[in-house]
């Protein structure tokens, strides 16, 4: 099914709701991981990347409002986007069910007006189990070797909350909850700059299964649901920030910013379809956290340029014949 994307603000009064309490994922899985090979996330050359942007892209339709960021795709008229949702672990053929598939990645393109794009990359777990690239360095180093990533664990508090906060399996990669962890500097059309933090929420509220539930499913159950489930209808998503209060760090994406800070709500993303070619097909596909536009910044976060490099190498080596 096709629609036309829509996109239409929300009224003033709904732009600075409430703050919502963020969902809680589980156990965590380790899953060998090389940077400069793909990294985390399982969207490394020739494996569960490839398979991902085949099977679960979308191309859907935003529609979205506030007035944080004078950002195009904030202020004017509906933006078509294009949307990957994907499993943790670099690992070709890793079940969805397995505990190394969380957490879950959802990364959107937004094409703007003017031929432009810019991305959001974010992941199912408020936080991340490194602050600077060489910690993360170091996590993805002693994966491998469970005594080390204990000692590790032992030392950094942020890989100890990686390891032991639950990541549960979600029901459907539309009923999960997705956290950008890395800041970013939002500037309204006066010039007023304030840092905040993407979520991306379910409009019905996340849904998670039991491991047990989870491992006894298919292995690729979650793109099979994602197919069925656009087959009755779009996905419908929130795109929502988290605004820095002041005084907050915004150098480490490790860190979550305590659950009274405001969500902002930027607008709504619906997801009408799977992406057909050419954009399935597109082998230089990627989604780079520093892909930006006027009215969005990047932050003091080390872990920025980072990742620009590392995901241009991989994109790039994916891209090879
Ligand atoms: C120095 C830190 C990091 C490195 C080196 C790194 C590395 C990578 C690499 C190489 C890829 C594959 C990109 C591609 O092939 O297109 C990737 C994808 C991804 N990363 Fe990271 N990453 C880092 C930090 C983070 C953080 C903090 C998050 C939290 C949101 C994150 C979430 C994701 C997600 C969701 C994807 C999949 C995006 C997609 O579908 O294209 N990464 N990462």
């Amino acid at each position: 099914m096709s629609r036309r994307p829509h996109y239409a603000p929300f009224r003033e009064a709904d732009s600075l709701p409430r703050p919502r309490q963020a969902a809680g994922p589980g156990q965590h899985a380790g899953g060998a991981a090389d940077p400069a090979g793909g990294g985390q996330g399982g969207r490394r050359a020739g494996g569960a990347g490839d398979r991902a942007a085949d099977r679960r892209c979308l191309r859907p339709a935003l529609r979205r409002a506030a007035h944080l960021s004078r950002a195009a795709h904030f202020t004017g008229a509906a933006t078509p986007v294009l949307a990957r949702f994907s499993n943790f672990a670099a690992i070709p053929g890793l079940p969805d069910g397995h505990p190394a598939a969380s957490p879950r990645g959802l990364a959107v393109k937004f094409l703007l007006p003017d031929g432009g794009e810019t991305d959001i990359v974010a992941h199912s777990f408020n936080g991340f189990p490194a602050a600077t690239p060489e910690a993360f360095l170091c996590f993805l180093r002693s994966l491998p070797d469970a005594a080390r990533l204990e000692a590790l664990a032992a030392a950094e508090p942020a890989v100890r909350r990686f390891l032991d906060t639950p990541k549960p399996p979600p029901a459907s990669y539309a009923s999960e909850n997705y956290f950008g962890v890395t800041a970013f500097v939002f500037v309204d059309a006066a010039g007023r700059r304030r840092h905040g933090r993407y979520r991306i929420l379910p409009q019905a509220g996340a849904a998670w299964l039991t491991p047990e539930a989870a491992a006894a499913r298919e292995p690729g159950y979650l793109a099979a649901e994602l197919r069925s489930r656009l087959a009755a209808g779009p996905v419908a998503l929130r795109l929502m920030l988290q605004l820095a209060a002041p005084g907050d760090q915004t150098a480490d994406g490790s860190h979550p910013w305590p659950e009274d800070r405001p969500l902002a709500e930027l607008g709504a993303l619906s997801l009408h379809r799977l992406a057909g070619a050419p954009d399935a097909a597109r082998p230089d596909l990627r989604f780079v956290p520093t892909s930006l536009v006027a009215g969005i910044e990047p932050s003091d976060d080390p872990m920025l340029l980072a990742r620009t490099l590392a995901y241009d190498v991989s994109a790039e080596r994916r891209a090879r014949p």
